[in-house]
């Protein structure tokens, strides 16, 4: 019998790539069936017993569900190594999350993790810069940076979002994002863009004496492109670019961690689209493999969630995301749906808290994440009453306080800006 998948007693090897799925079989079809046909079609089998996969093939091969628990419709399958290309993201996911979510006989599948062997996670070479990398770039090492991304999203003449940009750096931002949607219109083209927010980037660096980073995007509809905007940034002097993680595709990730190490430059990762297959927890696959793919991949910064801004996200699963982003080992995490996943040293990637956040959140989002991380506020800083420059300086106030440990409050007696954006966004 070819089809022998559930095999519960199976101890996985070192060399086993592991995935944990949530599986809701179809009216009629029971749990085991369901596991075995989905274990089968990520692997090595089709439909029909097929003439052409030998005993010993199968033997050699076969997809061993090792845990199986129906209550929690929950099962974990072991894959030999030997399904996958090395080194290859696409590959990995056309395997295990390819066609089995569009077979009948599942109503609802959710791929909720991966757990990569330290033979396949070699074949990775993990960020370049990371966390630690980061924080010598921005020259920061002891609190969390402040970010904002340009408003409006799009819209703006190249001059204008420069100026937008210098007020920010003037006010205290380490970083000045794009948003996710300002490629290159024709209001805004990408190298004009690049070349006058680079160069206010520099006069704020002078006046301020601190790096300020801006960090464009590249997203582009072709890898060549996207390269060669990636070049145009070299060119410029700049240490960063961003990247829409999940538009532009894993192949691309992949290709342009190379382009970034050849240019020198820091990746960004902005997770825009990714809700359309993570949020519903009953279906599609965990943001918590997005940030690990991400990982092994080789971005530097990844966006994770807020917790108290506009996006969702419950604190205990952003959390996991802040772990799968910045540990050297994962531990297992059951409630989560997160396997164990040793990280063989590929460094830290720079969590960003991104989304619907005011300075007033700044005591919350301390507490919550600590000092590795990037705090962005968009509106939070470009609604400020006086102006964007003080919305930075706000953020910087408000961090302040949370470092010395004062009540924001307290500190905004003292301190105009914080005080401004106390009585616009903290209820009463
Ligand atoms: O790209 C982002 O992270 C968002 O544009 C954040 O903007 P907001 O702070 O205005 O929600
Ligand atoms: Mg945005």
């Amino acid at each position: 019998m070819r089809r022998d998948y559930i095999d519960i007693g199976y101890s996985p090897k070192d060399t086993d790539l592991i995935c944990e799925f949530h599986i809701e079989p179809s009216a009629g079809v029971n749990f085991e069936e369901a596991a075995t046909h989905m274990a089968g079609e990520s692997s090595i089998d089709s439909w029909t017993e097929i003439s052409t996969l030998s005993p010993e093939l199968a033997a050699k091969l076969k997809p061993h569900v090792f845990y199986l628990d129906e209550e929690s419709q929950t099962v974990r399958v072991a894959y030999s190594e030997d399904l996958f290309e090395l080194g290859s993201v696409p590959q990995v996911l056309s395997a295990v999350a390819g066609n089995i979510f569009s077979m009948k006989i599942v109503d609802n599948l959710r791929l909720q993790d991966i757990a990569f062997p330290g033979s396949m996670l070699r074949e990775f070479k993990g960020p370049n810069f990371g966390l630690p990398g980061i924080r010598k770039l921005v020259g920061v090492y002891d609190r969390p940076l402040i970010g904002t991304i340009v408003k409006p999203k799009v819209g703006l003449t190249s001059e204008k979002h420069a100026e937008v940009a210098y007020n920010s750096f003037a006010g205290g931002c380490d970083l000045v994002k794009d948003d996710e949607n300002l490629t290159d219109q024709k209001f805004n083209g990408f190298d004009r863009r690049a070349e006058l927010t680079l160069k206010i980037a520099e006069k704020a660096e002078v006046e301020t004496g601190e790096k300020k980073m801006y960090l464009c995007n590249i997203t582009a509809p072709t890898c060549k492109e996207m390269t060669r905007r990636l070049n145009v940034l070299k060119d410029l002097g700049a240490s960063y670019a961003m990247i829409d993680i999940v538009p532009v595709g894993w192949t691309a990730l992949q290709t342009l961690r190379e382009e970034a190490e050849d240019a020198g430059l820091a990746l960004h990762a902005h997770r825009c689209m990714h809700s359309a297959y993570t949020r519903n927890p009953r279906h599609g696959m965990s943001m918590v493999l997005v940030a690990k793919l991400c990982r092994l991949i080789g971005l530097d910064q990844l966006h994770i969630g807020t917790v108290v801004g506009k996006m969702h996200g419950e604190k205990h699963e952003v959390l996991s995301l802040r772990d799968e982003c910045v540990l050297g080992k994962v531990p297992a995490d059951e409630t989560q749906h997160v396997l164990a996943q040793d990280w063989g040293g590929l460094k830290p990637m720079f969590p960003v808290a991104s989304g619907g956040l005011a300075p007033t959140m700044i005591p919350d989002l301390y507490s919550i994440f600590g000092k590795d991380v990037i705090m962005q506020f968009g509106g939070g800083i470009h609604a400020h009453p006086m102006g964007t420059a003080a919305g930075a300086t706000a953020c910087r106030q408000a961090l302040d306080a949370s470092l010395e440990g004062v009540s924001m409050q307290d500190y905004a007696k003292n301190h105009t800006e914080l005080e401004a954006a106390i009585g616009k966004w903290l209820k009463k």
